[in-house]
């Protein structure tokens, strides 16, 4: 946030940060094999250093950020219903290094496992949970409100599903509408203190292939929850498709 100055928490950890990382800049006398113990000593250290930073995250898709065990259980449930073949999607799901088309449509596959009000509440939920476990203190997620007359739901009753999420977080003190946000000292976001609290804001996302009257019913939406922690709109989607 723009009022807050250094921490310090934030002094410290960036003072414990140098501490650590000058060992792995050590120029080494060893054989090869401890220099990689070395290494991964040191990596590990950064790894830890950067989750116990307190830090803001602006761009996170709601659907892109799902936990893998949660998107694998889903699709055990579609399999054993015989939806989706699970062994295929099982390695779609845990491959790593996808280029954007592989993304794209993989996201087709999310919204065949994520189409339903409780599980759209159940993965909000653990997206915030997990961003809060490493230290995001202030978190935009953008998701895109959809409509699916055969489920019952509409853009309005997907994002009330999304709200009900991050209203039932239950280890973390998630704020969704505070006016005084801009000015809150970064010492009260994060840190040392015993309960985790976590700002969410959301950003209605318009997907490109979606037609101007669509995009405009968004638009509104995003208008109306305007107090329930929605402060704007994205365009996204495959950027090869569509007009926008
Ligand atoms: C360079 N990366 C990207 N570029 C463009 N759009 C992207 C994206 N990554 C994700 N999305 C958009 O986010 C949706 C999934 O989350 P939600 O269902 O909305 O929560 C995708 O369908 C796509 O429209």
């Amino acid at each position: 946030p723009p009022c807050s100055g250094p921490t310090k928490t934030g002094a410290r950890q960036n003072q414990s940060y140098k501490a650590r990382r000058a060992p792995g800049r050590r120029r080494s006398k060893t054989k090869p094999a401890a220099m990689e113990t070395q290494t991964s000593e040191a990596e590990k250290e950064m790894r830890e250093w950067c989750v116990a930073l307190p830090k803001v995250e602006l761009h996170a898709h709601l659907n892109g950020s799902i936990r893998n065990s949660t998107l694998l259980e889903l699709a055990k449930e579609l399999g054993d219903k015989g939806v989706i073949v699970f062994e295929d999607v099982k390695g779609v799901i845990m491959k790593n290094d996808r280029s954007l088309p592989e993304c794209v449509r993989l996201f087709d596959l999310f919204h065949t496992l994520t189409t339903d009000h409780d599980t759209v509440t159940r993965i909000a939920k653990e997206v915030v949970g997990d961003f809060a476990a490493e230290n995001v203190v202030y978190l935009e997620i953008r998701t895109t409100p959809k409509n699916n007359e055969a489920k019952g739901i509409t853009k309005r009753s997907y994002m009330n599903a999304v709200v009900k999420g991050l209203k039932s977080v239950e280890d973390v003190d998630v704020v969704i509408n505070d006016e005084k946000l801009s000015c809150t000292p970064m010492s009260v976001l994060g840190g040392d203190t015993k309960r985790k609290k976590i700002y969410v804001r959301l950003l209605l996302s318009i997907d490109r292939h979606e037609t101007t009257s669509a995009a405009l019913d968004t638009v509104n939406l995003a208008m109306e929850m305007k107090d329930q922690g929605v402060i704007g709109i994205d365009l996204s989607g495959n950027p090869v498709v569509g007009e926008w």
